[in-house]
């Protein structure tokens, strides 16, 4: 298979060798189902205590609050629904306009069964306004959903401000926290976050396994139903190899967060001196509140899905938004959100590093984006010349929607 230059780690993540090792004997040898009475299956259930144990202590939480489930998706689709059957006589959300598809399609589907959903906006820097919340809250709003940072530009939203808001109306707190959890520390211990995602493929664990984080005390009635498994919070046979590799890719975050500098400096330079050397680019987000690990630029008058294709040529692996939504063409919402204006919201492009990223990656991509950038320009109709021309749509593109 074809190696690569990936930057492209808020999509997916390699799987860390340590992990493979780890989860490796549990789809060979020891095959036993740990809900089993007889020894060969509870040393198995043994192992997945031990996971809970560690995916728990990267978060800082217990590990009777831990659930395990098949993905991202997955969690956020039972957090938002067991936060409002827990209070059936409450039919208000509050959310935002940047999560993700397994957020917003939620939320819109629940406007077709009675509930009224808030999306709040966000600023250019794609920061939501706390007063904006806070005039939405109701003593009818039974859940605010609401993600720690943003997969498309790394925006980190500052979430304990927004809990003590949310707590004082009564509400109950869910956080999408698959692009946060293993990129920056968390602590549930003294957060008022009542329920939060993680995904394990975000943080170098295989794809199908996630875990929800119940705060103890917090109704939770399971979206799965059956067996009595994961406390009877999430019916299914356990995917054991992957709650494994769970458990053991949250023990090395815990190493790797410590030494996100690495990641950080690439990225700062990477950045810095793409906007340095290539004109009329300019970073997308709050700069000062992201993840360590991305960037995501606008270059003006091109396409984004072009720079793409030139960058696979050269075997560099980016994005141009979050990969369910690349195949339409359509601009990202969340960019849209920001209000970029139309000559930047179609030539963006997001790297996203991991503590895999070596110098001599980023300095290949320093080397090839100049002239990828330069070719296309020249090729473009909307060169500089059609800027003014531009400028006049994009009033009539925002007023539109699109
Ligand atoms: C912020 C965010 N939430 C949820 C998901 C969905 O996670 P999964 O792919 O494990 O279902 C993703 C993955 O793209 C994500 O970036
Ligand atoms: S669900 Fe996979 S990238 Fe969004």
């Amino acid at each position: 298979m074809q190696t690569c230059i990936y930057l492209d780690n808020n999509a997916t993540t390699k799987v860390d060798p340590e992990v493979v090792e780890a989860m490796l004997p549990y789809l060979t040898q020891y095959y036993g189902n740990p809900s089993s009475m007889h020894t060969f299956g509870g040393q198995v259930g043994k192992a997945v205590k031990q996971a809970r144990q560690q995916v728990a202590t990267l978060i800082g939480a217990d590990d009777s609050e831990i659930v395990f489930t098949s993905c991202g998706t997955e969690g956020n689709n039972a957090a938002i629904r067991a936060a409002l059957q827990a209070q059936p006589e409450k039919r208000h959300i509050v959310t935002t306009q940047v999560e993700h598809p397994a957020v917003l399609n939620v939320c819109k589907q629940l406007e077709t069964q009675g509930y009224t959903v808030t999306y709040l906006s966000v600023n250019r820097q794609g920061q939501i306004d706390l007063d904006e919340l806070e005039a939405s809250m109701t003593g009818n709003t039974a859940l605010a959903t609401i993600m720690y940072a943003n997969n498309e530009t790394g925006v980190v939203f500052p979430i304990e401000q927004i809990g003590l808001r949310v707590k004082e109306y009564g509400a109950i707190l869910h956080v999408d926290a698959v692009q946060a959890v293993g990129k920056v520390p968390l602590n549930m211990k003294t957060s008022t976050v009542d329920l939060l995602t993680l995904s394990g493929h975000k943080l170098h664990a295989p794809k199908g396994i996630g875990a929800l984080y119940v705060r103890r005390g917090v109704r939770f009635r399971p979206l799965l139903v059956g067996g009595h498994q994961e406390r009877g919070r999430r019916a299914g046979t356990e995917n054991v190899p992957g709650i494994i590799a769970l458990g053991k890719a949250a023990e090395l975050a815990q190493t790797y967060i410590k030494d996100v500098k690495h990641e950080k400096q690439l990225r700062d330079r990477l950045e810095k001196t793409l906007l340095e050397t290539i004109p009329n680019c300019e970073v997308n987000g709050d700069r000062k509140n992201r993840l360590p690990n991305t960037t995501n630029i606008g270059f003006k008058y091109i396409e984004g899905e072009a720079i793409l294709l030139s960058l696979n040529q050269y075997g560099i692996c980016a994005s141009s938004g979050s990969a369910c939504t690349s195949g339409s063409l359509e601009p990202s919402h969340v960019l849209r959100a920001m209000s970029l204006p139309y000559t930047t919201l179609h030539g963006s492009i997001r790297f996203s590093l991991s503590h895999y990223t070596t110098a001599d990656e980023i300095d290949r991509v320093l080397e090839v984006m100049p002239l990828i950038v330069e070719r296309l320009r020249v090729l473009s109709p909307f060169n500089n010349d059609q800027a003014d021309w531009l400028q006049g749509r994009e009033v009539l593109a925002v007023g539109n929607g699109l």
